[in-house]
């Protein structure tokens, strides 16, 4: 069995998304996501002129392989254009491996752990008012687990705050746009979001927020203390992580579970946090971590020290993620939750998909492979446009982190 070809898609039905479709020469094929929001013709561009010329004539069925040949073979190791195409490759060689096993793809990894992936949804509004509204919105309409971003008065477009209500999408302008951050008035404001979310629906939800490397050590560490009472299911990127020693202070002062990784390109970014147990959750996804093959090499390692899965899944991840990261999370024994941002009507028609929600819930299909395809004729009607997610600066003028 050999691959003949390789192409890359690239389509914008209201955002931008590149697809690897893998051919066989058994009429088999199998695709992979390769969208890096706001850098995505950096992929194109990996695959075109390195990857795909490489892949023709190979066994499909050698995935490890495979994936040692991009990743050692490059010299060049890690990195988010890198492990995003080798993502791409794996996903699309596993999908192919699923549909000529004629299994869904979480078989392939050992069958079923649940029955269902608990998802979390994105509420979010301009004032502490708005989002208590449209977390119960989400708790209306099924969801066990809501994420909860506030706007803080006195600082323009803080992170979180989208324009729609079910489909949050920052990346809009040409170029990037300037936003602001101001961490005393948001120290003072988040605490009150999450106090009004108690009085008012109770503790039966699990809420989570993300502080979207915002905060200092001592800062987050400040956070996470006032957000104690609030018992939330995941504080995110409370802090910057390239420095993985930085969760020792926010560790040392909170018992607020900890969550961060959907930056992260290989096992090498959380192995400290891991082993040393100052994480709860890891975030790395399919696309952003090498794919399948090397996402469950970071499950198994983060499952020895209690910390769970919980993917990114923002709609910056094309459909192909989702649907890989919900075979993944149906078989992984250390789940915790699966991020759920709803794509847009136009994307979900380009890549037809059999997953489904219901009740707080997602469920990966029964069709063989991933179960998530592309159509090329409706991709086409959707040609790429630059977009680029904002930038954040303090009141002074300095550059902080979006
Ligand atoms: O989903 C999340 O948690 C995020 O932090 C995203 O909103 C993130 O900003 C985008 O995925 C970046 O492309
Ligand atoms: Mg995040």
């Amino acid at each position: 069995m050999q691959i003949q070809a390789a192409k890359v898609i690239v389509t914008s039905p209201g955002r931008n998304f590149v697809t690897l479709k893998i051919e066989t020469d058994q009429g088999v094929h199998g695709i992979g996501d390769a969208t890096l929001n706001g850098r995505e013709l950096s992929v194109v561009s990996y695959l075109e002129d390195h990857v795909n010329p490489a892949l023709i004539g190979k066994d499909p069925r050698r995935i490890e392989d495979i994936w040692q040949y991009l990743y050692r073979g490059a010299y060049w190791r890690r990195g988010p254009v890198t492990m995003r195409a080798i993502a791409a490759v794996d996903v699309a060689l596993w999908d192919i491996k699923a549909k000529m096993a004629g299994m869904p793809l979480y078989q392939l990894r050992g069958g079923r752990s649940r029955d269902k992936v608990m998802v979390y949804g994105h509420a979010n509004g301009s004032d502490i008012g708005e989002t208590v509204e449209a977390v119960g919105e989400y708790i209306d309409l099924g969801y066990k687990a809501i994420r909860a971003q506030t706007g803080v008065p006195g600082i323009k477009d803080a992170y979180g705050v989208g324009r729609g209500k079910l489909h949050y999408e920052p990346a809009d302008a040409e170029l990037p746009s300037v936003t602001g951050w101001d961490t005393r008035k948001a120290l003072d404001y988040v605490p009150k979001l999450f106090e009004k979310l108690r009085n008012t629906y109770g503790y039966d939800h699990h809420l989570l927020h993300d502080g979207h490397h915002r905060y200092t050590p001592q800062e987050a560490a400040n956070l996470g203390k006032m957000l104690e009472p609030f018992q939330l299911f995941w504080l995110e990127d409370c802090t910057a992580a390239e420095n993985q020693e930085a969760f020792k202070l926010v560790r040392q002062h909170t018992v607020t579970p900890l969550a961060v990784g959907e930056i992260f390109t290989t096992i090498w970014d959380c192995k400290d946090l891991i082993q040393n147990q100052l994480i709860d959750y890891i975030r790395a996804t399919i696309v952003g971590a090498g794919g399948l093959t090397h996402l469950r090499r970071i499950a198994d390692l983060a499952a020895l020290y209690q910390v769970r899965t919980g993917c990114h899944g923002a709609t910056d991840l094309s459909p192909v993620t989702m649907g890989t990261a919900l075979h993944f999370d149906t078989w992984v024994p250390n789940f915790g939750i699966q991020e759920y941002m709803r794509h847009t009507e136009a994307t979900d028609e380009v890549f037809p998909h059999d997953y489904s929600f219901a009740d707080g819930y997602l469920h990966c299909g029964e069709t063989p492979g991933h179960g998530v395809d592309i159509d090329e004729d409706l991709a086409a009607k959707y040609p790429y446009k630059p977009a680029y997610l904002p930038v954040a600066r303090l009141e002074d003028g300095s550059m902080w982190n979006w």
